[in-house]
């Protein structure tokens, strides 16, 4: 192996323009780290594992997507068990929010990064398997000496990109290997491996966040069509493309001779532009014909199997006039009069870079709308979530501002970009806003006043262009009052405000379950809601609102049988309060009681003990509500 000295070397002669054997992926990856991060390869940097804070936070924020890679994970590890490879899905960031490897060598493990809450950002560890990975788009081996820092050259690493349905970026899954053969060819099979893990994740992700919409899977073969198709799109109800995988946007892009890298140029366009066929032909391709039957070309004369999926439409949003709103806003409700009406103040809101504050209960969405807010918002940049309650006040500030090199004793040796500088160009999104300290505030005010930023030990102001979403559960108009929020800020932060109901207020309740539902199926198979579980859950008051929900289904999810969730696999604490002493509405108390009593086939000491309450108190609702067992 070549010394450290010669690697060096390599490096630096490469920076200067000579000819080399690496790959081009490589090679364009160590000039990035020489000439745009401004890295040296003679300085060598362990890996560098986030705090427990920040790690909270990137994983809040990947919480859906690792839930739905959860299982692809899982079955990949399953497939490389006993080879001691090491499985990572990391953020858009480069943060490790996931991670299977075996317990045995996780001292090893962590020395070298491959863990929990490391960071592989390529500006931060140089070029690497995660880093180079979110760089390029695309999946590829850095093997040993191809990494840039000395520090990680045992390592071999394969990692391939996750996009989310709108064609952006979302994670990375990374294979690696502490120590492995000389040769990289010998990773060729992880970087197939990883590859085909990641096609079935988006195409996880694209079923279920297209469960109300046409889905299209397409393969070159018949025989694995509808077992383990190759690319999807969605499709809808008026025939234009709303969703990808990576392989749908490249066979739409294949045909339309346009760059798949710019999902724009694709999302939104009608389907005819790219195959020959429209909306009214995608019930030829259901499974009720034959694979080889459903042969379809695309426009470029690429012909395709291709497999459509009905939309569900279980429960159907009401008729209105929701053409006009952006697809990452519809997915904010199902027709309730309160958020249509928000939507439809949001679709105008989000292409203009005013400030917007969010406010409402904890768990209602704050951060999912403020998400669809940047994605319908057409800005390139980032979509970056602070939480200003979850930062240790000493830190906010180098947090967010950023530090250069050795600005402060403990602070990082290559300097850190500030998280408001990563959202330049995108959004920047500051949860629990009431917590930012006072003095953060005034700082904070500069900048959004002045449209520029001075990172900790700078002496320059650099440009900036950032659209603010910030969110708070506190009322800060009665904050500022009381002299705890600036108010200056606080009129430059809420140029418009958007308040988020309470779930128990929604009329959409069902929707939204049948959205977190899909979101929790196991192994691709639906899940659905026995009738008297329903109604424990309608006549529930939900004080942490859609997290509390999502939470309560992904554990009723394990535990049911046969994909139905049955008042038996509901929090006891849950059906408690469904069924509360005092109601305003006893029609839905009748309806919890009567679910949980016929849970339990009527035997009230069994009902009582699931309600957590005494017999006698379950007697007296029976008379309250004049039940009977056979009515
Ligand atoms: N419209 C929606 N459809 C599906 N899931 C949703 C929707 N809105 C929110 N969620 C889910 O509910 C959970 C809580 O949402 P989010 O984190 O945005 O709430 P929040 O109001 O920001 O919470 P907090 O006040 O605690 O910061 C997340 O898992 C999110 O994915």
């Amino acid at each position: 192996m070549a010394s450290h000295v010669d690697h060096i070397r390599e490096i630096e002669s490469v920076g200067l323009g000579a000819a080399t054997m690496r790959d081009a992926t490589v090679v364009q990856s160590w000039l990035r780290c020489i000439n745009k991060h401004r890295l040296d390869p003679a300085q060598a940097c362990e890996a560098y594992i986030v705090p427990d804070t920040q790690l909270r936070e990137h994983r809040q924020q990947s919480e859906e997507l690792i839930t739905i890679a959860r299982s692809g994970l899982e079955s990949l590890f399953r497939q490389v068990a006993g080879q001691n490879y090491v499985l990572l899905l990391s953020d858009r960031a480069g943060v490790t929010v996931d991670f299977y490897g075996d317990p045995l060598f996780d001292n090893n493990l962590r020395k070298a990064g491959l863990y929990l809450g490391s960071e592989w950002s390529e500006s931060r560890a140089g070029t690497c398997a995660v880093g180079a990975c979110i760089e390029a788009g695309e999946a590829l081996t850095i093997h040993q000496t191809d990494h840039f820092d000395n520090t990680h050259t045992p390592l071999s690493c394969t990692a391939a990109p996750i996009y989310d349905i709108q064609g952006g970026l979302s994670a990375v899954l990374d294979i690696s290997l502490l120590s492995s053969p000389i040769k990289k060819a010998s990773q060729n099979l992880a970087l197939h491996l990883v590859s085909a893990t990641v096609r079935r994740i988006e195409l996880a992700n694209l079923m279920a966040q297209s469960s109300r919409e046409w889905v299209l899977r397409f393969s070159r073969s018949p025989e694995f069509l509808d077992v383990d198709p190759e690319a999807g799109i969605a499709i809808d109800g008026s025939g234009r493309i709303i969703g990808m995988t990576n392989g749908g946007a490249k066979v739409l892009a294949r045909s339309g001779n346009l760059d798949w890298r710019d999902p724009q140029a694709l999302i939104g366009q009608p389907l005819s532009r790219f195959f020959d066929m429209d909306i009214d032909d995608l019930p030829d391709l259901t499974r009720q014909h034959r694979p080889q039957d459903r042969l379809v070309f695309a426009r470029d004369g690429n012909a395709l199997f291709a497999h459509a999926i009905e939309p569900n439409i279980a429960v159907r949003s009401p008729a209105g006039a929701r053409h006009d709103i952006p697809t990452s806003l519809r997915n904010l409700s199902g027709g309730d009069g309160q958020l249509a009406a928000l939507q439809a103040k949001v679709a105008k809101l989000a292409p203009r870079p005013v400030s917007i504050l969010i406010q409402g209960e904890t768990g209602t969405g704050k951060e999912y709308l403020a998400r669809a807010i940047h994605e319908a918002s057409g800005r390139t940049g980032k979509f970056v979530a602070v939480n200003c309650a979850a930062i240790p006040e000493p830190l906010i500030e180098s947090e967010l501002f950023g530090h250069l090199p050795g600005a402060f004793t403990g602070a990082a040796p290559r300097g850190r970009i500030g998280l408001i500088e990563e959202a330049n160009g995108g959004t920047l999104f500051l949860d629990e806003i009431g917590d930012m300290p006072l003095a953060l505030q005034s700082r904070f005010l500069r900048v959004l006043s002045e449209r520029e930023l001075t990172p900790v030990g700078a002496s320059r102001a650099k440009p900036l262009d950032i659209r603010v979403v910030s969110a708070s559960n506190r009322p800060l108009e009665a904050l500022a009052r009381d002299g705890g929020f600036r108010e200056d800020l606080l009129y430059r932060l809420n140029a418009a405000t958007l308040v988020l109901p309470a779930l128990r207020e929604r009329s959409d309740f069902v929707w939204l379950l049948d959205k977190i539902l899909a979101k929790h199926r196991m192994n691709g198979e639906a899940l659905a809601v026995a009738p008297a579980a329903l109604l424990a859950l309608k006549a529930y008051h939900w004080p942490g609102n859609i997290r509390e929900l999502d939470n309560v289904v992904s554990v009723a999810a394990v535990l049911c049988h046969n994909g139905v969730i049955e008042v038996s696999d509901l929090p006891e604490a849950l059906l408690r309060r469904a069924l509360p002493q005092r109601s305003e509405e006893p029609h839905t108390q009748r309806g919890a009681l009567e679910a949980v009593l016929a849970s339990c086939n009527w035997n009230v000491s069994q009902a009582a003990r699931s309600l957590g309450v005494d017999r006698s108190t379950v007697h007296r609702q029976i008379k309250r509500h004049g039940l009977n067992h056979r009515n």
